[in-house]
């Protein structure tokens, strides 16, 4: 009987509008020299789900390799949540928010190191009204953004930076949010409410520089005012903390209410509009080889 052990690599296909040819080929070139039996799944979008448990079941991978965005990566998680299986990560997305946010280098060469050889943090991950969220999610001023840049047609930084200029000069009045945890009650105007297991977003930048995925708790940063200086503040990596237009909150439980229904996004996927948020720490959701 051989003794290789098996690595399931899962390909989003069309994640990014990237070609994975050549990042499968180098894969397994990799796979090879490390005596791993590579089994690669491309993903359909249909039932991927269940056909990963069920590669799982017949092959026992100790490690699934996910080269996808966000969505496929948090697919795989879900598909693996009772399972023992460290999952590696070759970004492969258009925006790849978590890769960033695990400082996972940009060479495939060293990301492949890292997925099929360091080892692994439990990392946490966030209920918000029962959907999952692994890094950042938000309301307000960045889930607009996320859902004009959704509905345009141009992709990439170009389209980001069309949205954000786009987003700013229609700014909506801002709402007024309660943010309702074990040890306190706050209520306050806000232009955004992040809910944030980790640091950043897929553009680098740091909004939550206290974030750690896994310490069972979660931050909500609330954004009570977004001028010009604020704006430049955050962008350039100095989150104003100790002034009054920005509070942070680290907890394990919280409920978050608004005035008006407000745009909201979960990892970089618009999720309507909303008014109530029901939010919940997921402690040790998936084993994520990290570098
Ligand atoms: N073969 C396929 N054809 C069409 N859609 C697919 C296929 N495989 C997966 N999908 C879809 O891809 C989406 C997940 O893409 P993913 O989030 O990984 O990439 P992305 O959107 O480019 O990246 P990011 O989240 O980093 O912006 C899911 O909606 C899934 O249904």
């Amino acid at each position: 009987m051989s003794s290789q052990k098996n690595f399931i690599l899962v390909v989003n296909p069309i994640s990014g509008d990237v070609d994975k040819t050549e990042i499968t080929e180098i894969a397994s070139g990799f796979a090879e020299s490390q005596d791993v039996n590579l089994i690669i799944f491309e993903t359909t979008g249909n039932n991927d789900e269940v056909a990963i448990q069920k590669l799982q079941e017949k092959n026992k991978a100790e490690r699934i390799i996910v080269v996808g965005g966000d969505g496929t990566i948090k697919m795989v998680a879900e598909a693996m949540k009772d399972h023992e299986v460290i999952l590696g990560i070759i970004p492969g997305g258009s925006a790849n928010g978590l890769s960033v946010d695990l400082n996972l280098p940009s060479e495939i060469e060293e990301n492949l190191i890292i997925a099929f050889q360091n080892d692994y943090m439990e990392m946490d991950m966030i209920s918000i009204n029962g959907k999952k969220s692994m890094h950042l999610s938000d309301i307000g001023i960045n889930a607009e953004l996320v859902k004009n840049y959704e509905n345009s047609n141009v992709r990439g930084k170009l389209g980001y930076a069309l949205q954000a200029i786009n987003t700013l000069t229609g700014l909506k009045e801002p709402f007024r949010a309660k943010i309702e945890t074990k040890n306190r009650t706050v209520e306050t105007e806000a232009r955004m409410v992040v809910i944030a297991n980790s640091q950043k977003y897929g553009t680098g930048v740091t909004i939550n520089p206290q974030g750690v995925m896994n310490d069972g708790k979660f931050e909500i940063v609330i954004i009570k005012n977004l001028d010009l200086i604020v704006f430049g503040k955050i962008l350039s990596g100095n989150m104003p903390i100790e002034s009054g237009d920005v509070e942070i909150i680290s907890t394990d439980k919280a409920t978050i209410t608004t005035n008006v229904p407000v745009s909201f996004q979960i990892d970089g996927e618009y999720c309507d509009e909303v008014t109530k948020l029901e939010v919940e720490i997921l402690p040790n959701q998936m084993k994520i080889a990290i570098p």
